[in-house]
């Protein structure tokens, strides 16, 4: 199967999607991942690349292209990144999505990053802004639209393995036979 994580930033994607790997015996392949690889390609570091990409769209349109590509070819994965569901599309057998509340994911980012949580928060909101702006004007997404998903998880109201739990059993119970059929992602332009 293939299994997409999403969400916003601290929602606890790179969490889940390792653990979920783990316990399913699949690879996990994260956007950060690919974002490495595309700096290691281009003889540039990730924050270099990622200073690159504020003036230079192909950069993300580079790593989304790479992410469908991999949801085409690839099986038994758990894929993560903001735009994993999306650009995975039909492909996809398992859609989740992961969330929680600004504070939570503000303070969760503040202790990972050792920053104030203000500025954590400020800087979590105006990314969070930008990006969904970016993902409209790039392929016509509604980052707030979640009929995509399969399922939605806060996990302010689960720990890690909480979450994990949910999801696993969620996964455990899909039964393909009983499936009334995928939903295709429409209006959405893949244009890299
Ligand atoms: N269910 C949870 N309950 C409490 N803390 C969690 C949970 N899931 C993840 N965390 C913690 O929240 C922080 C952010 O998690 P993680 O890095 O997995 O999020 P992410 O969505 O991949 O973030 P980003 O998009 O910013 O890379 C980590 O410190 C992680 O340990
Ligand atoms: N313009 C960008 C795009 C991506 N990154 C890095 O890739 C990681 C994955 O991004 P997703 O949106 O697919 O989750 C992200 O955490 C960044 O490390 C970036 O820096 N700049």
């Amino acid at each position: 199967m293939l299994i997409t994580v999403s969400g916003p930033a601290g929602s606890g994607k790179s969490t889940l999607a390792k653990s979920l790997a783990d316990a399913l015996s699949y690879d996990h392949v994260s956007g950060g991942d690919i974002f490495r690889s595309l700096a290691e390609e281009r003889g540039m570091t990730p924050l270099e690349l990622n200073k690159a990409a504020e003036e230079d769209d192909q950069i993300d349109r580079d790593l989304d292209c790479r992410l469908r590509d991999i949801a085409a070819e690839r099986d038994d994965l758990v894929l993560e990144s903001r735009l994993a569901g999306w650009m995975a599309g039909e492909y996809a057998d398992i859609k989740l999505w992961l969330t929680a509340p600004l504070d939570v994911r503000a303070d969760r980012i503040a202790q990972r990053e050792n920053k104030p949580f203000e500025q954590a928060r400020a800087e979590t909101q105006e990314r969070g802004q930008s990006e969904a702006q970016r993902y409209n004007d790039y392929y016509d997404i509604n980052f707030d639209d979640l009929s995509i998903y399969d399922l939605s998880v806060n996990t302010a109201r689960w720990d890690p393995q909480g979450v994990l739990s949910v999801t696993l059993h969620a996964i455990d119970s899909y039964r393909a036979d009983g499936d009334e059929g995928k939903a295709p992602i429409e209006n959405i332009r893949y244009e890299f």
